[in-house]
């Protein structure tokens, strides 16, 4: 189990003793704390999850690739009505000093750390501040070697910018909102803003090729949310959960892989090995919860290949994993990156041009990890010249991609939903909520909901018995009430040495 798997991660380097004491010691303090304390901070789109999901189980969304779609004849609606286009990405510290709440509402997120229902209320909270707090160190020191700052944002806004022209060269006029998932701007800041430009007709798009459910799923299952419990989120929204076969993106990545491998001493192009990588999953998003990101990846490399090959590059190439993090025996899709560039060395590669395809901004894991670590791995492993292919940022044919992307979602947004009820068409089961009013705001609200350091009726009764608890154990050792005594106390009950 991921969460079990987390813990064991940070149980290694503590002892699960004194963690599970400090979780307790945490959780004691936190549920405290939710007597009437508020923090300064916000955290909308992290307070905004329900304890339980909406839609785990055999329910789970599953993409089919459908090569069969005509894009090109998608689109023309021939409407001037300003449309809202909304960027969706992870978010990333503005300083070194935000990682540690940064990598708070990372693990907060329950699709990236998933807690059992009847424990996530109280150990969520406690277990993501630990999370953060034992990975903030090598976080912080990552971002510092990169300069101090993620240019995530910087790159978004510029892609935003550069998104309302090229939707303005196709007659829409785009609106470009960014919302991120862990940092500001928040979903609920983004939300905000289109409600008050009252635009009516909004456009999501995920700036992930690739969908998966810690990604793209997790950003709209926020915005889902905010769809039936925000007053005047506008009527008519559309969302394109994935984009890695269009062919404007495919093109875009085929021009920048081709300019790259230019840039390798002559005679070696043809030698080269592309190695296409993605950031990687644990196993259990595809195997238990039906996650198509591993299909959609593998799809985008098969279509590359066939690109690049139509373009006289039919190279050598495989496909590696990078990002993996935690306990050795947690399983994430693979190969590694890593062990991918050591196995090619041993084949006698020299040349290799690594290809980011999961992610479309220079970040960390791109400038740190790619950039220093694996190049560093390529050079000690005896392979001579190590190209890292650019990520998309604002590549013209990128950015007229999503434009194209946006403009081909216009017509499903022209189609009022009752409009397709009346056709006797087949529609969503979103759009059947909507008109049965299965979802109001105010069954929305029995929906259990994550609160900041508020009070929820939970925690009230929690604390109430908490607080005796503490005050009983805390006069027990009144002579040395400390967690180091409840440490002990612990592990002498459980028949542990001490520690
Ligand atoms: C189990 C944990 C995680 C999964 C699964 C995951 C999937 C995933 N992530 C990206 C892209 C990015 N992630 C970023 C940050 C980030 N992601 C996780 C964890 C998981 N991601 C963490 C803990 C963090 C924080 C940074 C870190 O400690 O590594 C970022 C932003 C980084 C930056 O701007 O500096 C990106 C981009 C994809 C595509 C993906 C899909 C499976
Ligand atoms: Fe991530």
């Amino acid at each position: 189990m991921r969460t079990i798997s987390l813990l064991n991660q940070v149980a290694g380097a503590l002892g699960k003793s004194t963690m599970l004491a400090a979780l307790a010691t945490a959780s004691i303090a936190w549920n405290a704390a939710a007597l009437g304390v508020r923090s300064s901070h916000n955290f909308p789109s992290v307070w905004g999850q329900p304890a339980r999901s909406l839609s785990r189980g055999s329910s789970r969304m599953m993409l089919s690739i459908d090569e069969e779609i005509d894009f090109a004849t998608l689109g023309e609606t021939g409407d001037t009505e300003p449309v809202g286009v909304l960027l969706l990405s992870v978010g990333a510290p503005e300083t070194p000093d935000d990682v540690e709440e940064y990598l708070y509402n990372v693990f907060c997120d329950p699709e990236i750390l998933t807690l059992p229902p009847a424990i996530s209320w109280l150990f969520k909270r406690p277990l993501a501040w630990f999370i953060a707090k034992s990975r903030a160190r090598d976080a912080k020191e990552a971002m510092k070697s990169i300069g101090g700052v993620s240019p995530q944002l910087q790159t978004i806004q510029a892609q935003a910018e550069a998104m309302k022209d090229a939707l303005a060269d196709r007659g829409i006029d785009g609106r470009v909102y960014i919302a991120t998932r862990y940092w500001h701007p928040f979903a609920e800041e983004a939300v905000k803003q289109i409600v008050a430009d009252g635009l009516n007709k909004l456009v999501i798009v995920p700036l992930y090729p690739q969908f998966s459910l810690s990604t793209s799923g997790s950003a709209l299952r926020v915005l889902e949310r905010m769809l039936y419990s925000e007053p005047g989120f506008p009527a008519k929204s559309s969302v394109v959960p994935a984009w890695y076969n269009r062919p404007g993106y495919l093109s875009a990545m085929c021009e920048l892989i081709i300019q790259s491998m230019r840039t390798l001493p002559e005679g070696a192009v043809a030698r080269a090995h592309i190695l296409f990588t993605a950031q990687g999953l644990p196993r259990k998003y595809v195997d238990d919860l039906g996650d198509p990101y591993e299909e959609q990846i593998e799809r985008s490399v098969a279509l590359l290949h066939e690109a690049l090959s139509a373009q006289g590059f039919s190279n050598n190439h495989s496909l590696a994993y990078q990002g993996q993090f935690g306990p050795e025996r947690l399983r994430w899709i693979g190969p590694a990156a890593d062990d991918e560039i050591r196995r090619l060395a041993r084949q006698g590669v020299e040349e290799v041009v690594m290809v980011p395809i999961s992610y479309v901004f220079e970040h960390m894991g791109t400038l740190n990890e790619m950039d220093r670590e694996f190049a560093s791995l390529a050079r000690s492993c005896g392979i001579t010249s190590f190209v890292r292919v650019p990520t998309l940022g604002t590549n013209p044919a990128f950015i007229g991609a999503l434009a194209t992307v946006v403009a081909e979602a216009l017509p499903d947004l022209s189609r009022p939903s009752m409009q397709q009820i009346n056709a006797g068409n087949p529609v969503s089961l979103n759009m059947v909520n909507e008109y049965t009013r299965l979802y109001t705001k105010d069954q929305l609200q029995l929906v259990p909901q994550e609160q900041p350091w508020g009070f929820t009726e939970q925690a009230e009764v929690v604390n109430g018995r908490l607080a005796m608890a503490a005050i009983t154990v805390s006069i027990a050792l009144s002579a040395d009430p400390t967690l180091k005594a409840v440490v002990a106390m612990y592990r002498a009950a459980r028949g542990m040495d001490p520690a």
